[in-house]
């Protein structure tokens, strides 16, 4: 995250830290408890790594260095990501991963509401995009999660501002003209959580931006109220 603060225990329950382990281990992308079985995440994240075994899950945390060898995970038993997924600028960048088992919801791991496909006309105003990401293009995942404000764009400012691109709407833009906040490296798969009468909603999960933070270039999200009948057509 460009332009975050630091993150409060427990402030964003739903926010989980996907590691791949091979030879070695490391935080790969953000993700977002949506049930305590169903972690719902970015595709671009896991067509790199489609074999379940190779990821680990990481609920209630907060640093990244509370990770160690004896601190417990999730196992994860299917990959499900969705099947017009190309790349991330070509949209459908989202993907499910099943938990081998369900997890015990506590203060610090609970999970975040769906948007109705209803919702589609909801303007939020108070969203956040939270991450362990890197806070400038050429930098490193951050140990305490950190947090920034974003605003939502229209899809016609969205479009205005990437004119070699074609903005659907099955996604949602969110940043500043004045660049300055942003997601990065690192926070991809995460939520873009927005608050809406007293309730968080996982508006978008964290795509794809031309860099990060720089003016005029807002980050693209997922839209996830557009994919409500996918998902829960392979959660239920
Ligand atoms: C020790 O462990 C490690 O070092 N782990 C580690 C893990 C992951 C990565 C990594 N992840 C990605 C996937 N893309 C994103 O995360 C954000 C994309 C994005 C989204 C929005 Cl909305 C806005 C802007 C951008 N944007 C553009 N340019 N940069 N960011 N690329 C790389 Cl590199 C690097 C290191």
């Amino acid at each position: 995250i460009v332009g975050g603060t630091d993150s409060s225990p427990g402030e964003w329950p739903w926010q989980v830290s996907l590691h791949v382990k091979l030879s070695r281990q490391r935080h790969l992308c953000g993700g977002s408890i949506i049930s305590n079985q169903w972690i719902l995440t970015a595709a671009h994240c896991v067509t790199s790594l489609a074999n379940p075994n190779s990821w680990r899950v990481y609920a209630g945390i907060l640093k990244q260095s509370e990770i160690n060898e004896d601190t417990p995970f999730f196992r994860v038993e299917e990959i499900i990501v969705h099947p017009q997924y190309k790349y991330a600028q070509a949209g459908y960048d989202i993907a499910l991963m099943k938990l081998a088992k369900p997890m015990n919801f506590t203060d610090l791991q609970l999970p975040i509401c769906l948007p109705s496909k209803e919702d589609t006309n909801i303007f939020y105003t108070d969203c956040w995009v939270i991450g362990w990401g890197y806070r400038k293009e050429k930098g490193r995942v951050q140990d305490i999660l950190q947090k920034a404000p974003i605003p939502l764009m229209s899809t016609e400012e969205c479009q205005a501002r990437y004119r070699k691109r074609r903005i659907g709407d099955k996604v949602i833009c969110a940043g500043y003209d004045e660049g300055g906040r942003d997601a990065c490296k690192g926070d991809s798969g995460g939520p873009l959580s927005c608050r809406h009468e007293e309730v968080w909603y996982l508006v978008g999960i964290t795509s794809w931006g031309e860099g990060c933070a720089r003016p005029w270039q807002p980050g693209v999200y997922t839209k996830v109220a557009e994919y409500s009948d996918w998902i829960l057509g392979k959660t239920t």
